[in-house]
């Protein structure tokens, strides 16, 4: 049988603030097979987005493990954490966190150039992409030179262009306008047929219902939704 592309197992996350302490994560299990697109809903404050930092390796569980490619994160240097992240996954924030300095292009073509590319190559892998959402004409434009449904675009071109196995999306949409958001959803509907599996974060029932699966983060725990 094909290995997961990401497993965690009796993942629990609690934020020390003082004294105080807050468990936001309790036991968490999850499995993500390959080319599996799953979503996960909860309330605001649920800790959708803590999960998703524990899944990327943003930052650590206080107990269980996650896998990702059937490599635990445990223990990894800094260093190797880095590499292992840039090798299999692929991340949009809901804020697009593309660097200013930077064209379009050059932002896209970073996972490759980090994943030791040669800089012709990953510049020319790099407009494929961004012609392939759509973006062929703006290259050569910074950030600040593009909409806000663009530079998600470009976003999704860089978390996509290294063909992770798996992308985590934390609201994708949440910051756009209805036609810009549908257009992203469609190229996330598109390329996702293609390759990697995809972990949605989303308030959204009606992006939800694009997914395989949906589960619930209730309580720290994530559940799987009924009806
Ligand atoms: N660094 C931190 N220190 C202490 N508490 C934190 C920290 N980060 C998050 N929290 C708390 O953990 C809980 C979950 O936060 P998280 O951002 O994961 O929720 P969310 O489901 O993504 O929310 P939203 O939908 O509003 O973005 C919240 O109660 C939040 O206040």
């Amino acid at each position: 049988m094909a290995e997961p592309v990401l497993r965690c197992r009796g993942l629990g996350k609690v934020y020390r603030d003082g004294s105080r302490e807050v468990e936001v994560l309790r036991n968490v299990e999850l499995t993500l097979d390959a080319g599996e697109r799953l979503a996960i809903v909860g309330a605001s404050g649920s800790g959708k987005s803590t999960l998703l930092n524990l899944l990327g390796g943003l930052d650590p569980p206080s107990s269980g493990s996650v896998e990702v490619a059937g490599q635990s994160v445990d223990g990894m240097s800094e260093k190797a954490r880095c590499r292992w992240r840039n090798r299999h996954l692929g991340f949009v924030y809901q804020f697009h966190h593309l660097l200013a300095e930077f064209d379009a292009a050059e932002n896209v073509a970073m996972p490759l150039l980090i994943g030791g590319v040669a800089r012709s190559e990953a510049l020319k892998r790099a407009g494929e992409m961004l012609e392939r959402v759509g973006l062929g004409a703006r290259l050569d434009h910074r950030p600040a030179a593009l909409s806000g449904g663009e530079r998600q675009r470009v976003a999704i071109a860089r978390a996509l262009v290294a063909s992770p196995g798996c992308v985590l999306m934390d609201e994708p949409t949440g910051n756009l306008d209805p036609a810009s958001a549908e257009r992203v959803l469609a190229l996330i509907d598109d390329l996702g047929r293609e390759q990697a599996a995809f972990i949605i974060v989303t308030h959204d029932p009606a992006i939800a219902a694009r997914m395989h699966r949906t589960l619930v983060l209730e309580e720290g725990h994530l559940v799987e939704m009924h009806g």
